[in-house]
C-alpha cells in the first residue's frame, strides 16, 4: 500500500535535494570619534532612514543588510562601534577579530574628529588587521555646508597617504543615500573579488550570542559594483 495522505510536505521539489547555497557574511566595522555619525550612517545603509534621535553607542550595535551582487547574495554584517572610550574599552578586541573591512568616519564640521583619525588607524594597526583588509575614509555631515572645517583636498591627501578611498557624504540628507550605500557596496565588491573568503555564520562570536545586540535592522538590496 502506498504511503501518503494528509499533512507532510507540499508538492514540489524536495528542498533537501536542492543545491545548498551558503551566503557569505562580511563583517565591516565602523570606527571613529563619538558624535561623527557612525550610528546614523549604518542606520541609513541598513534601514534606509535617518534616525530621529540617537544616543551614544555602548559597546557595539549590530546591523545587517543582505545585498545581491552579480547573482551572489551576501550578508553585510555592520558593527556600529562606540566612539567614547568608556563605552568601548572592553570591546576593542572583539571589533577587530576576523574583521573583513574597516570604515573610518570623521565629521567634516569638526577638525578634531579628522586629526584624531591617526589614533584610530594606530588602534587598527595595533590589532594586526591584515593588509588585505580594505579600509575606507568617510567624511560625514556634508549637508552642513556652512560649517565645514575639513577641506576635501586635505581629506583626499590623507586618504591617499593611507591607501584609502574617500567618501564625503551625509547620513541625514536623503539625496546622499546612494553615496552612503556606495561606501559599503564598494567594500563588498572588493571583498567579493577576494574569492578565498569563507562563509561564516557567527562571525567573531563562535558558539555564542554577541553581546549587546540592541538593534538589528534587516533589509535587502540589489546592486551592482559602485567602484
Ligand atoms: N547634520 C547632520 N547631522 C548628523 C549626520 N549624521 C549624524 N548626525 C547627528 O550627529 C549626532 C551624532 O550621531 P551618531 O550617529 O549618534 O554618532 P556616533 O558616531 O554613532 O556617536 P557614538 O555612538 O557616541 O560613537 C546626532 O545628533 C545625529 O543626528 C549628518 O549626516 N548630518
Ligand atoms: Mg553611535
Amino acid at each position: 500500500m502506498a504511503a501518503g495522505g494528509g499533512g507532510g510536505r507540499p508538492p514540489g521539489p524536495d528542498p533537501a535535494l536542492e543545491p545548498y547555497v551558503q551566503t557569505r557574511i562580511f563583517k565591516i566595522i565602523v570606527i571613529g570619534d563619538s558624535n561623527v555619525g557612525k550610528t546614523c550612517l549604518t542606520f541609513r545603509f541598513c534601514g534606509g532612514t535617518f534616525p530621529g534621535k540617537t544616543e551614544a553607542t555602548i559597546g557595539v550595535d549590530f546591523r545587517e543588510k543582505t545585498v545581491e551582487i552579480e547573482g551572489e547574495r551576501i550578508k553585510v554584517q555592520v558593527w556600529d562601534t562606540a566612539g567614547q572610550e568608556r563605552f568601548r574599552k572592553s570591546m576593542v578586541e572583539h571589533y577587530y577579530r576576523n574583521v573583513h573591512a574597516v570604515v573610518f568616519v570623521y565629521d567634516v564640521t569638526k577638525m578634531s574628529s579628522f586629526t584624531n583619525l591617526k589614533t584610530w588607524i594606530e588602534e587598527c594597526n595595533g590589532h594586526a588587521v591584515p593588509p588585505l583588509v580594505p579600509r575606507v575614509l568617510v567624511g560625514n555631515k556634508c549637508d552642513l555646508k556652512d560649517l565645514i572645517q575639513v577641506p576635501s583636498s586635505m581629506a583626499l591627501k590623507f586618504a591617499d597617504a593611507h591607501n584609502m578611498l574617500l567618501f564625503e557624504t551625509s547620513a541625514k540628507d536623503p539625496q546622499e543615500s546612494q553615496n552612503v550605500d556606495a561606501i559599503f557596496m564598494c567594500l563588498v565588491c572588493r571583498l567579493k573579488a577576494q574569492r578565498s573568503l569563507p562563509c561564516r555564520d557567527t562571525e567573531g562570536w563562535p558558539g555564542q550570542s554577541p553581546p549587546h545586540p540592541r538593534r538589528l535592522d534587516e533589509a535587502s538590496g540589489k546592486g551592482s559594483c559602485p567602484c
